[in-house]
Parts: C-alpha cells; structure tokens; sequence
C-alpha cells in the first residue's frame, strides 16, 4: 500500500481487497465504502448537470433510485433482449465491410472498425440513430466521449496525486465546462427529437423510457432534465470504449495464440455449423468462447483502477483509514495476483474451464474476475457488454484469418498506452483473409 496524500490511498494489488467489495453486496459489512471521483465531482459542480450522474453520485436515495431504474429497466436482461434486432444489425454492418476490406485486400484497424460499431449499437439503443458516418444524426457523440476520457484520465490522475493533481485538474477545468456545454447540446437536440411527435422513432429506446420517468408524478425520485441528460452522459461514456477495447485486446491475443484461436472456431464449428452465421443464442453452448472473453477480460480490464471512499473511520487489511479517504483499487494487478492466479500474465483460456472454490462461495460468480467491478457500485452494464463481446469475438474468429505485418506472420504488440485507461499502445492493423463469408449468396 502506497500513502499519496492525506486523503488518499491506493491499494496497489491488495490480493484480499476483492472480497471487501464483494462483502458489501453480501452482508451486511460493518465498513461502508462509497464510490465518488471528487475531481470529477467537483468539476461537475461546474457543468450543467452538477452531479446527477450516477458515477458521480453518492451513495443515498438518488444513487438506489437509478441504480435500480438502470438494473430492472433501461439495461435489463428484457431490454437487452428486446434490443437484439439492432446489434444483429450493426454486427452484419461491421462484417460486410470486412468482407469487402478482405476481398480487395486492403489493410483494417480493427480497433477503429470495432470502436464503430460498439458505439452504433449503444448509440441506436440510447437514442436510436448511428454516430459513425457523416450524416448520421448522431455523428459527433464519439468525438465527445474520447475527450471525455481523455479530459476524465488526466482529472482522475488528479485525485491520485493529491496537491499536485490539484493543479493538473485546475489547467483542465476551462476545457471540462465547454466539453459538457457540447455534450449538452447534442443531448437536448436528442431529446427535444424524441419529444418531437413528428419524428417518428421505430422503437422506444432509453431516451423514450427516461423522458417517462421525467413525465411521472408518482416516480420515488423527481427526475428533471439534467437527470436525464447525467444518465445518458453515463450510458455513452460507460459503454463506448469499453466494449471494443476489451474485444480488440481479446482478438490480439488469439491472433498471438494460434492454437487457442482454432480451438474456439473449431468449438463453434462444432455447434453452429458451417453453413450459418454463430448467433447470440448459440453462445450458451460455447464454453470455450466463454473462458476466452473471461480471459481477455481478466488480463485487460479497459478501466484498471475504480476508487471508493470511506463513509466512515474504518480499518482495511490492518491499516487505520480514515473517514473520507479516498482509495483506488487496483483492479489490474488483483486480476494478476500471483497467489490467486497460476501463470497470471499468461492468456491461458483454460483456467476458466476449472471451477475454483471461490467461484463456487460466491455462487456461479467469479470472485476474482473484476473486471466490471464488483459489490453495489459494479457496472450496471456488464449483461450488455458481455452479450456484445461473445458474439463479436466468436463472429470475427468464425469468419476471418487476421494476417499481421508484412509476411502475415508477425506477433501483435501488446504493449499499452500510459495512462489511466488501457489503451493498446499501437494500433492493431490486420488484412483479413476470409474463412467463412456469411454473404456469400448475397454479395
Ligand atoms: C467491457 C465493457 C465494460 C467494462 C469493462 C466496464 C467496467 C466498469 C467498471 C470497472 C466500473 C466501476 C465498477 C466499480 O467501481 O465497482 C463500471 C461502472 C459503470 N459502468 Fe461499466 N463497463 C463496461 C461496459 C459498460 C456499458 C456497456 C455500460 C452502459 C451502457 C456501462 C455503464 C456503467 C455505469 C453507468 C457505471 C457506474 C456504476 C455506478 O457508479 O454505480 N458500462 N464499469
């Protein structure tokens, strides 16, 4: 454990911390942590939606307001499903244009294609309309949530750092206020679309569910348009990158494992076929395509560090915290932890095919999987994301070869950027060679 300032701590590792989280969904724990990103909370004083977000929130009346309208309604397994015709979409849309870059043998940046069309499924199921081409209505949202994270990476550098961070955050607080004016823009154009009753929207989407909580007297919680406009905000930045981020990491490190990549399309041969496409509901029966995204997700976890502050004096593994320290759990190196993964830098699928005790205390639910987090603040969005990963990740393998460096035969860099998210360092630039064209009749 590291002691940066006064106010803050972080548990670098910390092999044990992991159950502290999960103690807090569990029982009734005596220590009470809560999640706030006080730079980020503080700078949001300054915006118009002050803190209405949720990762921003508190924990309180508010916070279990939308934390149970976001897990039982906007991002519940029935929205999800009921969202499937959009992703079956987007997907199709990504695969064709691979097909078509394979055929004439021009070079993709896989992160760029999959960043495409992550944020078209999430953008269409927010607000139904696409953000990746010109003319798309909601062309633009993209350039917004990446200077988010990047404005977000340095002001949460901020909180680590202490005093010095204080300074960093101040340099970047001009450029935080004109981002959310921005982001409020785009955001009322979309809801003022959607109050529209001329503008017809296929289907209801989020925006169309969060406009009837604005709309009802009887809600537990009064919900004004800057609520609405926080939780969108929250929707786009917790989704976009995320997503394709842990796809790509996933995908290199099949493209650097030969034998794990044709493990898993031999596994979906093995139960699609060859003559269809793999589909949603076919990944229940894909255990291997499973230990493959758990695997990809263990080892790079696109937001390695959360944070949670105390709500109280409290003592963790022994050491003294006090009230409102603020502490940052750092989710990579858990999920690396030598005593509680054997061989932990190495993508090694197989270990998910085991169960562990551990898996079997905390019912079904790995403990030492965290990537999405864990206990009461763990990221609502993880059914999605998930539903996302599988089918990308089994579809890229069953279609395509991915040939890297001139020969074809070169290994990915891994390596990552510095910083707060994890960013592969290089863009991973591929020639797909096709292997199955799911088009092949109708291109
Ligand atoms: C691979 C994809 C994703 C990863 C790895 C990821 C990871 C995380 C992590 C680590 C947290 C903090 C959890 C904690 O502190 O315990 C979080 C929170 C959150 N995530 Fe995700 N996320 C992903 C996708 C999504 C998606 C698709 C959405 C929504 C569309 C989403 C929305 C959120 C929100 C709103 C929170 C804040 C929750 C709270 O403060 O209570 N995330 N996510």
């Amino acid at each position: 454990m590291v002691h940066f300032s006064v106010s803050t701590l972080e548990l670098l590792g910390g092999s044990s911390f992991h159950r502290l989280l999960w103690r807090q969904k569990y029982s009734k724990s005596r220590i009470s942590l809560s999640r706030t990103m006080r730079k980020l909370g503080s700078s949001a004083e300054e915006t118009p939606y002050k803190k209405y977000g949720l990762f921003s929130t508190p924990y309180g009346d508010y916070f279990r307001f939308v934390r149970k309208v976001l897990m039982t309604e906007l991002l519940s397994p029935r929205q999800i499903e009921r969202s499937r015709a959009v992703r079956e979409e987007e997907l199709i849309r990504f695969l064709h244009s691979l097909v078509e870059c394979a055929e004439k043998k021009e070079l993709v940046d896989v992160g760029a294609e999959l960043m495409k069309l992550t944020s078209n499924a999430l953008s269409r199921l927010v607000v139904s309309a696409r953000c990746s081409d010109k003319g798309d209505e909601a062309e633009g949202i993209r350039e917004l949530v990446k200077e988010t994270f990047e404005v977000g990476s340095r002001m949460i550098l901020g909180d680590v750092f202490g005093p010095l961070g204080k300074l960093v955050s101040l340099l970047y607080t001009k450029q935080n206020r004109n981002l959310h004016l921005k982001f409020d823009a785009f955001l009322e154009r979309m809801l003022k679309d959607h109050e529209d009753q001329n503008k017809k929207i296929q289907h209801e989407d989020l925006t169309d569910m969060l406009l009837k909580l604005h709309k009802d007297d009887k809600a537990d919680v009064e919900m004004t348009r800057s609520h609405l406009k926080a939780l969108m905000v929250d929707l786009f930045i917790g989704g976009f990158g995320t997503t394709s981020e842990t796809i790509l990491w996933t995908i290199a490190e099949l493209i650097n494992h030969p034998n794990a990549f044709n493990k898993l399309r031999q596994e979906i041969k093995s139960v699609v076929g060859s003559s269809r496409l793999v589909e949603e509901s076919d990944v229940a029966g894909l255990p291997y395509l499973q230990a493959v995204v758990k695997e990809g997700l263990r080892l790079y976890p696109p937001l390695p560090v959360t944070t949670r502050s105390a709500r109280q004096d409290c003592k963790i593994q022994g050491f003294d915290i006090p009230k409102a320290s603020m502490m940052s759990i750092n989710l990579y190196a858990i999920m690396r932890d030598p005593e509680s993964w054997l061989n932990p830098n190495e993508f090694w699928p197989e270990r998910f095919l085991v169960s562990t005790k551990l898996e079997e205390e905390a019912v079904g639910e790995n403990l030492n999987l965290l990537t999405f987090g864990a206990g009461r603040r763990a990221c609502p969005g993880a059914k999605l994301a998930l539903t996302i990963l599988y089918r990308t990740v089994a579809a890229m393998v069953q279609c395509f070869d991915w040939k890297v460096g001139g020969d074809g035969e070169a290994k990915v860099n891994m390596e990552s950027e510095k910083g707060s998210f994890l960013h592969m360092a290089h863009p991973l630039i591929c020639l797909p060679v096709v292997h199955f064209n799911p088009f092949a009749s109708s291109i």
